[in-house]
């Protein structure tokens, strides 16, 4: 559905995405994970055919969207801030919407704008924060483009209508599978609904994999330090914390009944490690938090 092939874009000198690849054969839900200014808007736009770039391939089901309105009828891009008319009304910003998408569907519009509560009179100058995001995902979700792709989707939601659209989202992707591409820092939120993650670190792809394999990634361990360092020789360690003669340290590694065993046979106190934090740690490029 998505294909990028070892594609580099950057603004004037700088680099932003180098030679990278990622590939998405089926429809699915992919989380899109980076730190700030790691590069996500960036990959949106190219795969959105905003921008072209500046080598490298890219294909949106089998065409490349750069330029390409007939590529674009099967994408739909949200970005963060979406640049809608301030003066049009909420009623006008989903009809004009419309017309840009030919697999719109009127029952995920009234689902979704039930769901929000969104005042349909009202000027978009004159909608919440948390208004305009909810307008966004109507357009986003009701488009059913082959290709959705929503820029930090959740931004200013509160956890209740966030709860909720998940369970639209999921509801209507589960009924019309398509690839729904999303980009957050915030894992831990959206991860109930994504199958796939892909990871953007200095410029590349760090890792593009499924999302039940990285969730059993990260082990903290506590006890004895004299212990723990015996234990842990030669492992990739993310982060370290001495306690007196404790310390309590994240692996990189399986959360495993191995590593379980191991732990209850030198008392040490295991337990897995928060995915964000262990996101965070492994696209930490510096040296002190080794220390
Ligand atoms: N129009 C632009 N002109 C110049 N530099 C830009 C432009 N847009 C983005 N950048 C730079 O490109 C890099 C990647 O930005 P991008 O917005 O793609 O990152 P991001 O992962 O979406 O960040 P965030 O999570 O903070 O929204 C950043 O260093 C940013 O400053």
């Amino acid at each position: 559905m998505i294909e990028l092939r070892d594609v580099s874009y950057g603004y004037k000198s700088d680099l932003v995405l180098d030679k990278i690849n990622f590939e998405e054969e089926d429809p699915i839900i992919t989380c899109l994970w980076g730190r700030n200014g790691a590069g996500k808007t960036t990959l949106m736009k190219l795969l959105a055919g905003l921008n072209q770039p500046q080598s490298g391939d890219i294909s949106v089901m089998g065409m490349a969207p750069y330029n390409n309105q007939e590529a674009r009828r099967n994408i739909c891009f949200i970005q963060e801030n979406q640049p809608f008319n301030p003066d049009w009304k909420v009623r006008d910003t989903i009809e004009i919407a419309k017309g840009f998408h030919p697999n719109w569907r009127k029952e995920t519009e009234e689902q979704l704008l039930k769901l929000f509560k969104l005042p349909l009179n009202k000027k978009i100058k004159a909608l919440s924060k948390g208004m305009k995001t909810s307008l966004q995902l109507v357009i986003g979700l009701a488009s059913h483009a082959q290709v959705t792709i929503l820029d930090e989707p959740t931004n200013g939601l509160d956890a209740v209508v966030r709860k909720q659209l998940f369970k639209v989202m999921l509801e209507s992707y589960e009924n019309h599978p398509r690839h729904i591409l999303l980009s957050t820092h915030h894992i831990n939120e959206i991860q109930p609904l994504c199958e796939s993650i892909a990871v953007i670190h200095n410029h590349k792809i760090l890792f593009h994999q499924s999302i039940d394999d990285l969730r059993s990634r990260g082990i903290l361990l506590t006890g004895d330090q004299k212990v723990i360092n015996e234990l842990t020789e030669n492992m990739n360690i993310l982060e370290k914390e001495n306690l007196g003669h404790m310390c309590r340290v994240m692996i990189d590694d399986l959360y495993t009944e191995e590593w379980k065993r191991t732990s209850n046979k030198y008392n040490v106190t295991i337990e897995k490690a928060d995915l964000q934090d262990y996101l965070i740690n492994i696209t930490n490029d510096t040296e002190e938090v080794l220390a």
